[in-house]
């Protein structure tokens, strides 16, 4: 199979935001009740696991998951490694060629245990927004639950890529990709009402 799995796992003690909704999966309806199947139900916030903003989570008045282009979250990324950094801007990917790339996924290899929520990670500066839309980049992607500062309150990265309807993914797996040029795949669900959705990430050799 050639392509390759880059989302997070989901089942009960997935790690999740401090406070935010644990992720639960039941079978609510049994075979043994309905006669004919099993029937399922999910509890999760759409902020757990491999998942895509939409820009309500961060503005009241940004659009929603179902109001955004689909054609963004699939086509050609480029996979970097920026590892070992506190935080990541303009000036790090200035040696890096971005020509014709329009997706770009950073592998920062800050989350280092899969099975807890991270302390600190390494996030993104603001400089990000101007510096990624002057190269035509329209999604970024990172190995964090967030871009910015995990004790952020203003989310100044989220609102740079947004002011330059950069969108967003996060929470992906990245440590088992080399560097290189791929083909993306990370559609969101058609969610009318919802500030982000989880999202099944793939990607194969470009
Ligand atoms: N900005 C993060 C999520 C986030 O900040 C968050 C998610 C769930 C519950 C609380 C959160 N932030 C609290 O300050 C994200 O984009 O996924
Ligand atoms: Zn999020
Ligand atoms: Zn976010």
């Amino acid at each position: 199979m050639s392509w390759i799995d880059i989302s997070r796992p989901l089942a009960s003690g997935a790690p999740t935001w401090p406070g935010d909704t644990p992720f639960q999966y039941e079978v609510s309806w049994p075979k043994s009740d309905s006669g004919s199947v099993n029937v399922g139900k999910l509890t999760m916030s759409v902020h757990t696991g491999t998942h895509a903003d939409a820009p309500f989570h961060f503005a009241d008045d940004g659009r929603k998951m179902i109001d955004l282009p689909i054609d963004v979250y699939i086509g050609k990324a480029k996979v970097l490694h920026v590892l070992g950094k506190e935080s990541i801007g303009a000036a790090d990917l200035s040696n890096f060629d971005l020509t014709d790339v329009t997706r770009l996924l950073l592998c920062t290899g800050s989350w280092k245990d899969p099975q807890t929520f991270p302390t600190s990670i390494c996030y993104l500066r603001p400089d990000l927004g101007p510096f990624l839309s002057q190269q035509g980049i329209r999604l970024i992607g990172i190995d964090t639950p967030s871009i910015d500062p995990l004790d952020s309150k203003e989310l100044p990265a989220h609102h740079s890529l947004h002011a330059f309807d950069i969108h967003i993914l996060e929470g992906l797996l990245l440590d088992h990709v080399r560097p290189g040029d791929y083909e993306l795949v990370a559609l969101p669900l058609p969610l009318v009402e919802a500030d982000g959705s989880p999202v099944r990430a793939v990607l194969r050799s470009w």
